[in-house]
Protein backbone atom coordinates (compact mmCIF):
# COMPACT_ATOMS: atom_id res chain seq x y z
CA UNK A 1 0.00 0.00 0.00
CA UNK A 2 1.11 3.45 -0.74
CA UNK A 3 -0.92 5.51 1.90
CA UNK A 4 -2.04 4.89 4.90
CA UNK A 5 -4.29 7.86 6.54
CA UNK A 6 -4.95 8.58 10.01
CA UNK A 7 -7.99 10.52 10.04
CA UNK A 8 -9.07 12.73 13.55
CA UNK A 9 -12.59 13.30 12.13
CA UNK A 10 -14.93 11.77 9.18
CA UNK A 11 -15.70 14.75 7.53
CA UNK A 12 -11.79 14.73 7.32
CA UNK A 13 -11.68 11.31 6.15
CA UNK A 14 -13.70 11.99 3.05
CA UNK A 15 -11.68 15.16 2.16
CA UNK A 16 -8.73 13.43 2.18
CA UNK A 17 -10.15 10.07 0.18
CA UNK A 18 -11.61 11.94 -1.95
CA UNK A 19 -8.44 13.69 -3.53
CA UNK A 20 -6.55 10.31 -3.23
CA UNK A 21 -8.94 8.42 -5.50
CA UNK A 22 -9.04 11.86 -7.78
CA UNK A 23 -5.84 11.57 -8.42
CA UNK A 24 -6.29 7.86 -9.24
CA UNK A 25 -5.74 6.04 -6.39
CA UNK A 26 -7.74 3.19 -5.01
CA UNK A 27 -8.58 4.46 -2.15
CA UNK A 28 -11.09 3.08 0.42
CA UNK A 29 -12.12 4.75 4.04
CA UNK A 30 -12.52 2.75 7.13
CA UNK A 31 -14.76 3.97 9.78
CA UNK A 32 -12.53 3.25 13.02
CA UNK A 33 -10.09 0.68 13.10
CA UNK A 34 -11.15 -2.56 11.84
CA UNK A 35 -10.83 -6.13 12.44
CA UNK A 36 -7.41 -7.55 11.84
CA UNK A 37 -8.49 -10.14 9.69
CA UNK A 38 -9.95 -7.24 7.27
CA UNK A 39 -8.86 -7.85 3.29
CA UNK A 40 -7.66 -5.00 2.10
CA UNK A 41 -6.80 -4.33 -2.07
CA UNK A 42 -6.45 -0.47 -2.28
CA UNK A 43 -3.72 1.97 -3.07
CA UNK A 44 -4.26 3.94 -0.14
CA UNK A 45 -6.19 3.18 2.88
CA UNK A 46 -8.23 6.46 5.41
CA UNK A 47 -9.06 5.14 8.71
CA UNK A 48 -11.60 7.78 10.33
CA UNK A 49 -11.12 8.32 13.76
CA UNK A 50 -12.89 11.06 15.96
CA UNK A 51 -10.28 11.81 17.44
CA UNK A 52 -10.11 15.87 17.05
CA UNK A 53 -12.00 16.78 20.43
CA UNK A 54 -11.44 13.79 22.80
CA UNK A 55 -9.39 13.86 26.08
CA UNK A 56 -5.56 13.38 24.38
CA UNK A 57 -4.75 10.00 25.62
CA UNK A 58 -7.75 8.85 23.65
CA UNK A 59 -6.66 10.36 20.96
CA UNK A 60 -3.02 9.16 21.31
CA UNK A 61 -4.43 5.65 21.73
CA UNK A 62 -6.58 5.29 19.07
CA UNK A 63 -4.18 6.97 16.19
CA UNK A 64 -1.54 4.02 17.80
CA UNK A 65 -4.23 1.67 16.77
CA UNK A 66 -4.94 2.74 13.02
CA UNK A 67 -0.97 2.78 13.24
CA UNK A 68 -0.31 -0.76 14.07
CA UNK A 69 -3.08 -1.44 11.37
CA UNK A 70 -1.89 0.75 8.67
CA UNK A 71 1.79 -0.99 9.63
CA UNK A 72 0.47 -4.70 9.60
CA UNK A 73 -0.41 -4.11 5.80
CA UNK A 74 2.64 -2.73 4.96
CA UNK A 75 2.24 1.06 4.09
CA UNK A 76 4.75 2.81 2.38
CA UNK A 77 4.41 6.09 4.10
CA UNK A 78 1.63 7.07 7.04
CA UNK A 79 -0.36 10.42 6.90
CA UNK A 80 -1.93 12.14 10.24
CA UNK A 81 -4.43 14.19 8.74
CA UNK A 82 -6.12 16.92 10.74
CA UNK A 83 -8.24 19.91 9.91
CA UNK A 84 -6.61 22.63 7.21
CA UNK A 85 -7.92 25.11 10.02
CA UNK A 86 -5.88 23.57 12.62
CA UNK A 87 -8.55 22.63 15.05
CA UNK A 88 -6.89 21.53 18.50
CA UNK A 89 -6.65 23.27 22.14
CA UNK A 90 -3.66 24.45 23.72
CA UNK A 91 -3.74 20.26 25.23
CA UNK A 92 -3.77 18.96 21.79
CA UNK A 93 -5.07 16.55 19.64
CA UNK A 94 -2.53 17.38 17.42
CA UNK A 95 0.65 18.00 19.19
CA UNK A 96 0.37 14.45 21.39
CA UNK A 97 -1.07 12.34 18.34
CA UNK A 98 1.95 14.09 16.11
CA UNK A 99 4.40 12.83 18.65
CA UNK A 100 2.82 9.83 19.94
CA UNK A 101 3.19 8.87 15.56
CA UNK A 102 7.27 9.95 15.31
CA UNK A 103 7.94 7.68 18.57
CA UNK A 104 6.19 4.35 17.06
CA UNK A 105 8.07 5.20 13.66
CA UNK A 106 11.43 5.65 15.47
CA UNK A 107 11.48 9.43 13.64
CA UNK A 108 12.54 12.44 15.03
CA UNK A 109 11.13 14.83 12.39
CA UNK A 110 8.09 15.51 9.98
CA UNK A 111 5.82 17.96 8.16
CA UNK A 112 3.04 20.02 9.68
CA UNK A 113 1.35 21.44 6.36
CA UNK A 114 -2.91 22.12 7.38
CA UNK A 115 -3.41 23.91 3.81
CA UNK A 116 -6.11 23.45 0.94
CA UNK A 117 -5.30 26.28 -1.33
CA UNK A 118 -8.68 25.33 -3.47
CA UNK A 119 -11.03 25.94 -0.66
CA UNK A 120 -8.69 29.16 0.28
CA UNK A 121 -6.93 27.39 3.39
CA UNK A 122 -3.14 28.49 2.61
CA UNK A 123 -0.07 29.21 4.64
CA UNK A 124 2.05 32.33 4.43
CA UNK A 125 5.99 32.89 6.71
CA UNK A 126 4.22 29.73 9.17
CA UNK A 127 0.79 31.76 9.29
CA UNK A 128 -2.79 30.00 8.50
CA UNK A 129 -5.27 31.97 6.14
CA UNK A 130 -8.82 31.49 5.66
CA UNK A 131 -9.84 33.32 2.20
CA UNK A 132 -7.21 35.75 3.36
CA UNK A 133 -8.02 35.95 6.73
CA UNK A 134 -6.03 35.31 9.26
CA UNK A 135 -7.09 31.92 11.22
CA UNK A 136 -7.80 33.87 14.36
CA UNK A 137 -9.83 36.53 12.55
CA UNK A 138 -11.70 33.77 10.49
CA UNK A 139 -14.99 32.55 11.75
CA UNK A 140 -12.88 29.59 13.29
CA UNK A 141 -12.42 32.48 16.17
CA UNK A 142 -16.53 31.54 17.33
CA UNK A 143 -16.15 27.62 16.90
CA UNK A 144 -18.04 25.20 19.59
CA UNK A 145 -15.53 22.95 20.27
CA UNK A 146 -12.04 23.86 18.75
CA UNK A 147 -11.96 27.88 18.72
CA UNK A 148 -8.63 28.91 17.15
CA UNK A 149 -7.44 32.36 18.51
CA UNK A 150 -3.75 32.32 17.57
CA UNK A 151 -3.06 31.76 13.22
CA UNK A 152 0.72 31.13 13.78
CA UNK A 153 0.87 27.62 13.79
CA UNK A 154 4.75 27.06 14.90
CA UNK A 155 3.53 28.34 18.18
CA UNK A 156 0.49 26.61 17.95
CA UNK A 157 2.26 23.36 17.53
CA UNK A 158 4.86 23.92 19.97
CA UNK A 159 2.45 24.94 22.80
CA UNK A 160 0.53 21.29 22.48
CA UNK A 161 3.78 19.12 21.71
CA UNK A 162 7.42 18.84 22.99
CA UNK A 163 8.96 20.00 20.33
CA UNK A 164 10.19 23.23 18.20
CA UNK A 165 8.90 24.11 15.14
CA UNK A 166 10.43 26.02 11.91
CA UNK A 167 9.05 27.42 8.55
CA UNK A 168 9.78 26.47 4.51
CA UNK A 169 8.82 29.95 3.73
CA UNK A 170 7.07 30.41 0.44
CA UNK A 171 9.71 31.74 -1.43
CA UNK A 172 11.43 28.61 -1.03
CA UNK A 173 8.15 27.02 -2.17
CA UNK A 174 8.56 28.93 -5.22
CA UNK A 175 12.48 27.58 -6.02
CA UNK A 176 11.24 24.06 -6.46
CA UNK A 177 12.13 20.38 -4.91
CA UNK A 178 15.76 20.63 -4.03
CA UNK A 179 15.48 23.95 -2.38
CA UNK A 180 12.29 22.52 -0.37
CA UNK A 181 14.64 19.31 0.55
CA UNK A 182 17.80 21.32 1.48
CA UNK A 183 15.56 23.48 4.06
CA UNK A 184 13.82 20.53 5.39
CA UNK A 185 17.46 19.57 6.34
CA UNK A 186 18.91 22.30 7.63
CA UNK A 187 15.52 22.56 10.18
CA UNK A 188 16.20 19.42 11.08
CA UNK A 189 19.85 20.11 11.71
CA UNK A 190 19.00 22.59 13.36
CA UNK A 191 17.06 20.62 15.98
CA UNK A 192 13.69 21.41 15.04
CA UNK A 193 11.06 18.88 15.03
CA UNK A 194 8.51 19.94 12.81
CA UNK A 195 8.55 21.66 9.86
CA UNK A 196 5.48 24.26 8.92
CA UNK A 197 5.11 23.83 5.26
CA UNK A 198 4.30 27.08 3.35
CA UNK A 199 1.74 26.95 0.56
CA UNK A 200 -0.23 29.66 -1.42
CA UNK A 201 -1.12 27.76 -4.76
CA UNK A 202 -0.86 24.35 -6.45
CA UNK A 203 2.59 24.48 -7.59
CA UNK A 204 3.36 24.64 -4.26
CA UNK A 205 1.28 21.42 -3.54
CA UNK A 206 3.36 19.38 -6.23
CA UNK A 207 6.29 21.31 -5.37
CA UNK A 208 5.82 20.38 -1.33
CA UNK A 209 4.36 16.43 -2.84
CA UNK A 210 7.61 15.56 -3.88
CA UNK A 211 9.90 17.25 -1.34
CA UNK A 212 8.64 14.71 0.97
CA UNK A 213 8.87 11.29 -0.91
CA UNK A 214 10.13 8.98 1.47
CA UNK A 215 9.57 10.83 4.64
CA UNK A 216 8.06 7.90 6.60
CA UNK A 217 5.43 10.08 8.70
CA UNK A 218 3.70 13.63 7.12
CA UNK A 219 1.32 15.59 8.75
CA UNK A 220 -1.58 18.10 7.43
CA UNK A 221 -4.84 18.69 5.35
CA UNK A 222 -5.75 17.28 2.19
CA UNK A 223 -3.73 19.71 0.40
CA UNK A 224 -0.74 17.94 0.79
CA UNK A 225 -2.18 14.79 -0.06
CA UNK A 226 -3.38 15.72 -3.30
CA UNK A 227 0.64 17.08 -4.29
CA UNK A 228 1.78 13.79 -2.82
CA UNK A 229 -0.69 11.88 -5.02
CA UNK A 230 -0.34 13.94 -8.25
CA UNK A 231 3.55 11.90 -8.54
CA UNK A 232 1.76 8.42 -7.78
CA UNK A 233 -0.96 8.23 -10.88
CA UNK A 234 -1.65 8.96 -14.34
CA UNK A 235 -5.18 8.81 -14.36
CA UNK A 236 -8.50 8.67 -12.93
CA UNK A 237 -10.61 5.37 -11.88
CA UNK A 238 -13.78 4.35 -11.64
CA UNK A 239 -15.79 5.88 -8.45
CA UNK A 240 -18.59 4.51 -6.45
CA UNK A 241 -21.86 4.75 -7.93
CA UNK A 242 -24.86 6.56 -7.01
CA UNK A 243 -27.06 4.95 -4.33
CA UNK A 244 -31.11 6.37 -5.48
CA UNK A 245 -34.08 6.75 -2.86
CA UNK A 246 -35.08 8.94 -0.29
CA UNK A 247 -32.87 11.51 1.35
CA UNK A 248 -32.76 13.34 4.65
CA UNK A 249 -29.89 16.33 5.16
CA UNK A 250 -28.70 16.74 8.59
CA UNK A 251 -26.75 19.79 9.76
CA UNK A 252 -25.42 19.69 13.37
CA UNK A 253 -22.14 22.40 11.95
CA UNK A 254 -22.22 26.01 13.53
CA UNK A 255 -19.81 26.94 11.09
CA UNK A 256 -20.10 30.31 9.22
CA UNK A 257 -20.32 28.51 5.95
CA UNK A 258 -23.14 26.01 7.08
CA UNK A 259 -24.93 28.87 8.91
CA UNK A 260 -25.12 30.53 5.40
CA UNK A 261 -26.24 26.96 3.45
CA UNK A 262 -28.93 26.40 6.04
CA UNK A 263 -30.13 29.95 4.89
CA UNK A 264 -30.28 29.47 1.43
CA UNK A 265 -31.57 25.91 2.05
CA UNK A 266 -34.08 26.86 4.11
CA UNK A 267 -35.49 29.09 1.81
CA UNK A 268 -36.84 26.63 -0.70
CA UNK A 269 -36.85 23.41 0.97
CA UNK A 270 -38.75 21.87 4.13
CA UNK A 271 -36.70 22.43 7.24
CA UNK A 272 -37.24 21.97 10.92
CA UNK A 273 -34.89 23.13 14.15
CA UNK A 274 -33.45 20.81 16.80
CA UNK A 275 -35.53 22.02 20.08
CA UNK A 276 -31.86 22.33 21.56
CA UNK A 277 -32.78 22.81 25.17
CA UNK A 278 -35.26 19.69 25.05
CA UNK A 279 -32.11 17.74 23.29
CA UNK A 280 -30.44 18.60 25.99
CA UNK A 281 -32.29 18.36 28.88
CA UNK A 282 -33.46 14.73 28.69
CA UNK A 283 -35.90 14.26 26.39
CA UNK A 284 -34.07 13.14 23.20
CA UNK A 285 -35.46 10.32 22.36
CA UNK A 286 -38.77 11.34 22.07
CA UNK A 287 -37.61 14.08 19.76
CA UNK A 288 -35.63 12.15 18.09
CA UNK A 289 -39.15 10.11 16.90
CA UNK A 290 -40.78 13.67 16.41
CA UNK A 291 -37.86 14.45 14.20
CA UNK A 292 -37.53 11.12 12.05
CA UNK A 293 -41.19 11.47 11.69
CA UNK A 294 -41.39 14.94 10.35
CA UNK A 295 -38.38 13.74 7.92
CA UNK A 296 -40.57 10.51 6.90
CA UNK A 297 -43.61 12.76 5.85
CA UNK A 298 -41.78 15.47 3.59
CA UNK A 299 -40.16 13.41 1.26
CA UNK A 300 -41.02 13.89 -2.61
CA UNK A 301 -39.02 16.92 -3.18
CA UNK A 302 -36.25 18.52 -2.45
CA UNK A 303 -34.74 16.42 0.68
CA UNK A 304 -36.03 17.31 4.41
CA UNK A 305 -33.66 19.28 6.52
CA UNK A 306 -32.96 18.74 10.40
CA UNK A 307 -30.72 21.44 11.86
CA UNK A 308 -28.89 22.68 15.33
CA UNK A 309 -27.01 24.88 13.30
CA UNK A 310 -27.16 28.50 14.98
CA UNK A 311 -24.95 31.77 14.63
CA UNK A 312 -22.30 32.28 17.22
CA UNK A 313 -24.41 34.52 19.15
CA UNK A 314 -27.26 32.51 19.83
CA UNK A 315 -24.74 29.60 20.17
CA UNK A 316 -22.87 31.19 22.98
CA UNK A 317 -26.46 31.29 25.00
CA UNK A 318 -26.82 27.83 24.63
CA UNK A 319 -23.61 27.02 25.47
CA UNK A 320 -24.08 29.38 28.80
CA UNK A 321 -26.92 27.78 29.34
CA UNK A 322 -25.74 24.23 29.60
CA UNK A 323 -22.19 24.14 28.94
CA UNK A 324 -20.27 23.34 25.52
CA UNK A 325 -19.15 20.13 26.43
CA UNK A 326 -22.24 19.11 27.50
CA UNK A 327 -24.58 20.72 24.90
CA UNK A 328 -22.22 19.47 21.63
CA UNK A 329 -22.20 15.98 23.31
CA UNK A 330 -26.16 16.18 23.27
CA UNK A 331 -27.12 17.10 20.41
CA UNK A 332 -24.29 14.69 18.66
CA UNK A 333 -26.29 11.88 20.50
CA UNK A 334 -29.69 13.44 19.10
CA UNK A 335 -28.30 13.15 15.47
CA UNK A 336 -27.07 9.91 16.31
CA UNK A 337 -30.51 8.73 17.48
CA UNK A 338 -32.31 10.43 14.31
CA UNK A 339 -30.16 8.91 11.87
CA UNK A 340 -30.66 4.78 13.20
CA UNK A 341 -34.48 5.85 12.85
CA UNK A 342 -34.25 7.22 9.90
CA UNK A 343 -32.61 4.14 8.42
CA UNK A 344 -34.95 2.10 9.39
CA UNK A 345 -37.94 4.29 8.06
CA UNK A 346 -36.06 3.47 4.53
CA UNK A 347 -33.81 6.76 4.10
CA UNK A 348 -30.98 6.00 2.05
CA UNK A 349 -28.81 9.22 1.17
CA UNK A 350 -27.64 10.97 4.25
CA UNK A 351 -26.32 14.68 3.69
CA UNK A 352 -24.52 15.60 6.88
CA UNK A 353 -22.46 18.91 7.95
CA UNK A 354 -19.98 19.24 10.54
CA UNK A 355 -17.44 16.60 11.25
CA UNK A 356 -18.43 15.64 14.79
CA UNK A 357 -21.27 15.36 13.62
CA UNK A 358 -20.92 12.62 10.88
CA UNK A 359 -18.56 11.04 13.03
CA UNK A 360 -21.48 10.44 15.42
CA UNK A 361 -23.98 9.79 12.16
CA UNK A 362 -21.79 7.35 10.58
CA UNK A 363 -21.31 5.50 13.96
CA UNK A 364 -25.02 5.27 14.89
CA UNK A 365 -25.59 3.71 11.62
CA UNK A 366 -22.51 1.16 12.11
CA UNK A 367 -20.52 1.57 8.57
CA UNK A 368 -17.37 -0.07 8.54
CA UNK A 369 -16.22 1.54 5.44
CA UNK A 370 -16.71 3.82 2.51
CA UNK A 371 -16.03 3.30 -1.14
CA UNK A 372 -15.27 7.14 -2.52
CA UNK A 373 -17.77 8.01 -5.24
CA UNK A 374 -17.87 12.06 -6.89
CA UNK A 375 -17.29 15.38 -5.44
CA UNK A 376 -20.01 17.68 -4.87
CA UNK A 377 -17.63 20.33 -3.82
CA UNK A 378 -13.31 20.51 -3.27
CA UNK A 379 -13.22 17.86 -0.32
CA UNK A 380 -16.65 16.43 -0.11
CA UNK A 381 -17.26 13.36 -2.38
CA UNK A 382 -20.25 11.31 -2.03
CA UNK A 383 -19.43 8.20 -0.09
CA UNK A 384 -20.89 4.82 -0.41
CA UNK A 385 -20.73 2.61 2.81
CA UNK A 386 -19.69 -1.21 2.39
CA UNK A 387 -22.04 -3.79 3.08
CA UNK A 388 -25.44 -1.80 3.48
CA UNK A 389 -27.02 0.19 0.56
CA UNK A 390 -26.42 3.97 1.99
CA UNK A 391 -24.77 6.73 0.30
CA UNK A 392 -23.39 9.61 2.56
CA UNK A 393 -22.36 13.35 1.75
CA UNK A 394 -19.80 14.50 5.01
CA UNK A 395 -19.10 17.62 4.99
CA UNK A 396 -16.80 19.70 6.91
CA UNK A 397 -18.41 22.57 8.17
CA UNK A 398 -16.61 25.36 6.06
CA UNK A 399 -16.60 23.41 2.87
CA UNK A 400 -19.09 23.77 0.14
CA UNK A 401 -21.06 27.35 -1.52
CA UNK A 402 -24.23 28.60 -0.23
CA UNK A 403 -25.85 25.79 -2.48
CA UNK A 404 -24.45 22.96 -1.46
CA UNK A 405 -27.02 20.88 -0.34
CA UNK A 406 -28.88 21.86 -3.13
CA UNK A 407 -25.74 20.75 -5.40
CA UNK A 408 -25.29 17.15 -3.23
CA UNK A 409 -29.15 16.40 -4.55
CA UNK A 410 -27.88 17.87 -8.03
CA UNK A 411 -24.74 15.57 -8.62
CA UNK A 412 -26.89 12.11 -8.54
CA UNK A 413 -29.81 13.54 -9.64
CA UNK A 414 -29.72 11.74 -13.00
CA UNK A 415 -30.45 8.53 -11.33
CA UNK A 416 -32.94 9.40 -9.07
N1 LIG B 1 -27.16 24.75 18.69
C1 LIG B 1 -26.08 24.18 19.22
N2 LIG B 1 -25.72 24.44 20.51
C2 LIG B 1 -24.61 23.85 21.03
N3 LIG B 1 -23.82 22.99 20.38
C3 LIG B 1 -24.14 22.70 19.11
C4 LIG B 1 -25.28 23.28 18.47
N4 LIG B 1 -25.36 22.81 17.23
C5 LIG B 1 -24.34 21.97 17.08
N5 LIG B 1 -23.60 21.89 18.20
C6 LIG B 1 -22.39 21.06 18.41
O1 LIG B 1 -21.28 21.73 17.84
C7 LIG B 1 -20.35 20.78 17.31
C8 LIG B 1 -20.10 21.15 15.86
O2 LIG B 1 -19.02 20.41 15.42
P1 LIG B 1 -18.97 19.70 14.00
O3 LIG B 1 -20.13 18.80 13.81
O4 LIG B 1 -17.61 19.09 13.93
O5 LIG B 1 -19.08 20.92 12.98
P2 LIG B 1 -17.88 21.63 12.16
O6 LIG B 1 -17.58 20.71 11.03
O7 LIG B 1 -18.45 22.92 11.76
O8 LIG B 1 -16.70 21.72 13.09
C9 LIG B 1 -20.99 19.42 17.48
O9 LIG B 1 -20.46 18.77 18.60
C10 LIG B 1 -22.47 19.75 17.67
O10 LIG B 1 -23.16 18.77 18.39
O1 LIG C 1 -9.23 19.85 6.38
C1 LIG C 1 -10.40 20.25 6.47
O2 LIG C 1 -10.71 21.44 6.52
C2 LIG C 1 -11.49 19.21 6.56
O3 LIG C 1 -11.10 18.02 5.95
C3 LIG C 1 -11.81 18.88 7.96
O4 LIG C 1 -10.99 18.33 8.69
C4 LIG C 1 -13.16 19.14 8.33
O5 LIG C 1 -13.45 19.26 9.71
P1 LIG C 1 -14.81 19.97 10.16
O6 LIG C 1 -14.73 21.39 9.75
O7 LIG C 1 -14.90 19.77 11.65
O8 LIG C 1 -15.93 19.27 9.46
Amino acid sequence: MLLGVIADDFTGATDIAGFLQGNGLRTLQLNGVPAADLGVDADAVVISLKSRSCPPEEAVADSLAALDWLRARDCAQFFFKYCSTFDSTAKGNIGPVTDALLDALDEDFTVICPVLPVNGRTIYNGYLFVNDVPLNESGMRNHPVTPMTDANIMRVMEAQSRGRAGNVPSRIMDQGVEAVRDALNALRAQGMRYAVLDALNDRHLEVMGAAVQGMKLVTGGSGLADGMARHWTTGRIDEAGPVRGPTVVISGSCSQMTNAQVAAYRAEAPAIAVDVDRAITGDAVAHADELAQWVLSHQGGLAPLVYATMPPDALKAVQARHGAARASEAIEHLFALLARRLEAGGIVRFIVAGGETSGSVTQALGIPGFAIGPQIAPGVPWVRAVGKPLALALKSGNFGGERFFFDAQSVTEGSK
